[in-house]
């Protein structure tokens, strides 16, 4: 008989945390117990987000580690940074598998987490103990194990873009630009000034240039990949549409490598992986293709008269970017296939 998981969400409410609802109502092996939030316990989730009426009739819960524990077996954080590093060591001590959404868990340095998010980072035994959700490239590491930290959205987008280059020597290290765009959604749910219709409709604009805390995420796995320091110039900007993320990469190419060297390199590297689709020659991937869906789509083309690679790289920022990655590594950790309950086809157009 198959295994079934009950599974609690902290941060139901938010975009990462419904995105959770909606992919987990469809897989075979996973049962959400408890939805949970630390503003509106108490209420129906409907109420919210009447788009999950008579689909889920649950009253939200509080956040109890002790409650959590008598109604799950699995937990997701999809909070805001900051909230995850407090309660992870009592969920984990209530002895419930841990998958972190949020960046509280992802670098391995409480220095650099301070520095680039500006809050107090989580005790370093969580930081070691946590494993790099990146399920392309540690998912060995992944399985069987209780605590997952899932990568950032634009690292997601921008490390399977570049990760088999960089193994292989294909670019020089000391060259990557990672110019990236993300959808609206990417930003939570709450309004801001910056995320506000009149300030994003028709509107293009780039933020936390040189500051982004996917900064050092990014530089991290590539550094450890490596096995030397990477540093990148990586730009983030905010394109008026819901999902998806594109990452236009730049780096100069070592080896005399071309375009059809590339798609060789990445095929063999992803072989096996379904949710890498890598593109023929000449047929670029836009957001739209991967909207809804967990595919990381990638595509390139190397200019002989540079001597550059341009490698582009998509994916929806809410699925293969946070909740369908973090159902990736569930599967991961419970020793399933790890295409269970996520096989969707992109929502096209
Ligand atoms: N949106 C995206 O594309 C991605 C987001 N992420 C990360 O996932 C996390 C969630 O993002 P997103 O869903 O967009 O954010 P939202 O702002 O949409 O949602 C945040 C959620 O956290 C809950 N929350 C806030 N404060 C607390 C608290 N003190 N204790 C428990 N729950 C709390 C909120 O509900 P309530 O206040 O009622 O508790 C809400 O449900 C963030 O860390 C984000 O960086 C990662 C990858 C992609
Ligand atoms: C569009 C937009 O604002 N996106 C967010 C992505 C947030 C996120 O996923 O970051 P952490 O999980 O690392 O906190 C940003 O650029 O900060």
């Amino acid at each position: 008989m198959n295994q079934t998981v009950k599974a609690a969400i902290i941060g139901s409410t938010g975009y990462g945390g419904v995105e959770l609802i909606r992919l987990l109502a469809s897989h075979p092996q996973v049962e959400v117990t408890s939805v949970i939030s630390s503003s509106t316990a108490g209420a129906p989730i409907a109420e919210g987000y009447p788009h999950l009426t008579e689909i889920r009739t649950d009253i939200l819960d509080d956040v109890d580690p002790a409650l959590i524990r008598s109604k799950a077996d699995v937990v997701f954080l999809a909070t805001p940074p900051g909230i995850a590093t407090k309660l992870i060591p009592s969920l984990l001590a209530e002895g419930l598998k841990v998958i972190d959404i949020s960046g509280d868990h992802r670098l391995k340095s409480r220095s650099e987490y301070e520095t680039w998010y500006k809050k107090e980072p989580a005790e370093q035994q969580y930081l070691d103990q946590a494993v790099y959700g990146l399920s392309e490239v540690y998912g060995e590491s992944v399985r069987g194990i209780d605590f997952v930290s899932n990568p950032g959205c634009f690292p997601t987008s921008a490390l399977l873009g570049l990760i088999p280059a960089v193994k292989a020597g294909f670019i020089d290290l000391s060259t990557i630009i990672i110019d990236a765009k993300s959808g609206v959604s990417g930003a939570g749910r709450g309004a801001s000034l910056g995320t506000h219709y009149s300030e994003l409709n028709e509107n293009f604009k780039a933020y936390k240039i040189n500051k982004h805390q996917h900064i050092p995420e990014i530089e991290q796995v590539l550094s450890d990949v490596a096995g030397q320091k990477v540093l990148t110039t990586f730009t983030t900007h905010l394109v008026p549409m819901t999902r998806g993320i594109m990452s236009t990469i730049y780096a100069t190419v070592q080896g005399g490598h071309g375009t059809e060297d590339f798609i060789s390199l990445y095929r063999n590297y992803y072989e096996g992986r379904k949710f890498v689709r890598v593109r023929g020659n000449g047929i670029w991937p836009s957001t739209k293709e991967v909207s809804g869906s967990n595919y990381c789509d990638i595509g390139f083309s190397v200019d002989e008269r540079t001597g550059r690679v341009t490698i582009i790289s998509v994916i929806d920022n809410l699925v293969k970017g946070a909740a369908g990655q973090a159902i990736q590594n569930l599967n991961l950790m419970m020793g399933w296939d790890e295409t269970l309950g996520l096989n969707f086809v992109p929502m096209y157009p």
